[in-house]
């Protein structure tokens, strides 16, 4: 039997399947770089299957049989993929099966940010709600007809450009390396160079991938560009972002308020400024979370390993090079 390692997240009945085909190894919540029994693994491993493990050249050198990592995500800043593809190693992530659920979770985060959900469930729970009709100081900023600025208009960019032009009425700029004549076609979206979509959108959202392009992508001079009544909303990468900046931008008033799925440091730490902020609403990194997307991901990736470790390209290889 191949050896495999499960990190962090394999659906369970993936994980099963997986456990009739392979010695399976499953690791969770573990230093990766010291883990005596991890280390013995790995040494032996034909295939990684998991979520958010950092494959780098000390990893690798330590995985002499490594054939293929599985990501159990779309997003794969964790991979050192010039190393892994130098030395043949095939690398997979899981797009499209997510596309929809990470799209409702960023949609979901814009309206709860712009309408004050969070902050106005606690006001009721403690008891505060106490005349028939809320002040003035409680009310929110509407989102339909608003102008939404999409910094990544990909697969999921798109997604929340469907929602926000056929649910709500938006205006959609967007800025990516390219242009995307179907989105324009559809969605009437109207491609702006970054400094202009900042300036003219009220709600900003981020969902490129995190590369060294993308990293502190939206720093302080962004936020100061942007309108003082904008919402940001992150659900790319927490890196993506200069995170001090926002903490600045949001203290100074530069802009409105933010919704944030991902952070720099996670789990986010307890005494992050952020986390004090009325006009931040946050979500633990859980933009693809739900029960059927998650195993749809699990599906997916395991039938990147299987094809990798049987000698079959992958239906989700990242670098096709490595398959030439
Ligand atoms: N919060 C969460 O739980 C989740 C977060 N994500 C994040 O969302 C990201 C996007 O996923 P997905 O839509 O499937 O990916 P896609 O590859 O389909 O889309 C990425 C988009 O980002 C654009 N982009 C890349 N680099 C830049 C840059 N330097 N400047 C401007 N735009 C850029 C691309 O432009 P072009 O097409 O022109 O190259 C593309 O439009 C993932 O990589 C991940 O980081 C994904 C799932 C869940
Ligand atoms: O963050 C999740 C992903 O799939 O990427």
């Amino acid at each position: 039997m191949k050896k495999i390692i499960a990190y962090n997240r394999v659906e369970a009945p993936v994980l099963k399947e997986l456990q009739k085909k392979y010695d399976v190894h499953f690791f969770k919540n573990i230093d990766t770089g010291s883990d005596p029994e991890f280390l013995k693994q790995l040494h032996e491993t034909e295939g990684i299957i998991g979520l958010e493990l950092p494959v780098d050249q000390e990893l690798l050198d330590r995985a002499p049989n490594l054939k293929i990592v599985s990501n159990v995500s779309v997003g794969h800043n964790n991979l050192d993929i010039r190393e892994l593809s130098k030395r043949g190693i095939m690398a997979t992530n899981t797009p499209d099966v997510l596309t929809d659920t990470v799209a409702d979770t960023v949609f979901g985060l814009l309206i709860s940010t712009a309408r004050r959900i969070p902050e106005l469930d606690q006001f009721v729970k403690n008891g505060e709600w106490i005349t028939e009709a809320v002040e003035p100081e409680h009310f929110g900023t509407d989102v339909h007809h608003k102008t939404l600025g999409i910094i990544g208009m990909g697969r999921i960019g798109k997604a929340i450009a469907k929602r926000a032009h056929f649910g709500f009425d938006m205006n959609i700029l967007y800025h990516s390396r390219s242009r995307k004549p179907d989105a324009e076609e559809e969605f009437s979206a109207v491609y702006c160079k970054l400094d202009e979509l900042l300036k003219q959108s009220d709600f900003v959202c981020l969902i490129t991938p995190l590369t060294p392009e993308t990293e502190g992508l939206i720093g302080k001079q962004e936020f100061q560009l942007m309108k003082k009544s904008a919402i940001f909303i992150n659900g790319s990468r927490g890196k993506t972002i200069i995170e001090q900046d926002l903490i600045n931008a949001l203290q100074r008033g530069e802009i409105a308020a933010a919704g944030l799925d991902v952070f720099e440091n996670e789990p986010v730490e307890p005494d992050n400024p952020l986390l004090k902020m009325k006009n931040v609403v946050t979500t633990p990194h859980i933009g693809s979370s739900t029960h059927e997307t998650e195993l749809k991901m699990s599906q997916l990736a395991a039938r990147n390993l299987d094809a990798g470790l049987s000698g079959e390209k992958p239906p989700n290889l990242i670098d096709e090079s490595v398959w030439e």
